[in-house]
């Protein structure tokens, strides 16, 4: 896994869509995300079968586009379905243990403190998730925003660990959590809500490094 990976990080599940959401993925995919994550949760998220189903049906135009597939916490989807990784919260930890199934694969953990995110790196994840940076629509149990400052203060530890921010970020602030050290932006909304889904990939691939 590269950085550059994380440039344009699609989060999505079927309840951030208004659309179906395989034709949003689609159109994210052809579009240019660089990387997308599995994210089916909440008392709506499709269930059994279905969600499994579903999570196939993501990977397949994964594949398609030669973008990482990414499961977020639910690691026997991510090993059942061969995916490229899984991304964990601390409550899904310890690390080492999911490290350890995950041998040759992407594993990503969301990190909010220098603690955290020092036991992440220590731990062997291959990238962390910094955030919410804004307030964010996407998560209803989210921490409140937290602004760049912990993200710059990540970076500084870590000049050269991958860093993914997330939460709330459009085209209109994503510059500035780049220029406060993120490698990319994990996006839900912004990308799985845009009118014109196209343009809006493309301004976040044009972010000033
Ligand atoms: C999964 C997650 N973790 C922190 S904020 C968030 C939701 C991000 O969604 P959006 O990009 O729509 O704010
Ligand atoms: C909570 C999260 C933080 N960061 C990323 C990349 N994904 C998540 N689901």
């Amino acid at each position: 896994m590269k950085r550059s990976d994380l440039e344009v990080y699609f989060i999505m599940g079927a309840e951030n869509c208004k659309e179906d959401p395989l034709i949003v993925l689609e159109e994210a995919l052809s579009a240019g995300v660089t990387f997308f994550q599995f994210r089916e949760k909440g008392d709506k998220g499709l269930k059994g079968n279905e969600y499994i189903k579903f999570a196939k049906q993501c990977q397949k135009l994964c594949k398609q586009y030669n973008v990482p597939f990414i499961v977020n916490d639910d690691v026997d989807l991510a090993l059942t379905l061969n995916a490229d990784g899984a991304h964990v919260g601390q409550d899904d930890l310890p690390l080492k243990y999911i490290r350890k199934q995950f041998e040759g694969k992407i594993v990503g953990v969301s990190v909010h403190t220098e603690e955290e995110m020092y036991a992440a790196v220590q731990g062997g994840a291959d990238y962390v998730g910094i955030g919410p940076i804004f307030e964010t629509i996407s998560k209803p149990d989210a921490k409140p925003a937290a602004g760049v400052s912990f993200l710059s203060r990540a970076r500084y530890n870590f000049p050269n660990f991958p860093i993914v921010a997330i939460g709330g970020i459009t085209t209109e602030n994503a510059n500035e959590v780049i220029r406060a050290g993120a490698d990319g932006v994990a996006v839900i909304s912004a990308i799985s809500q845009s009118r014109d889904r196209k343009a809006t990939v493309q301004k976040f691939k044009k972010l000033k490094k």
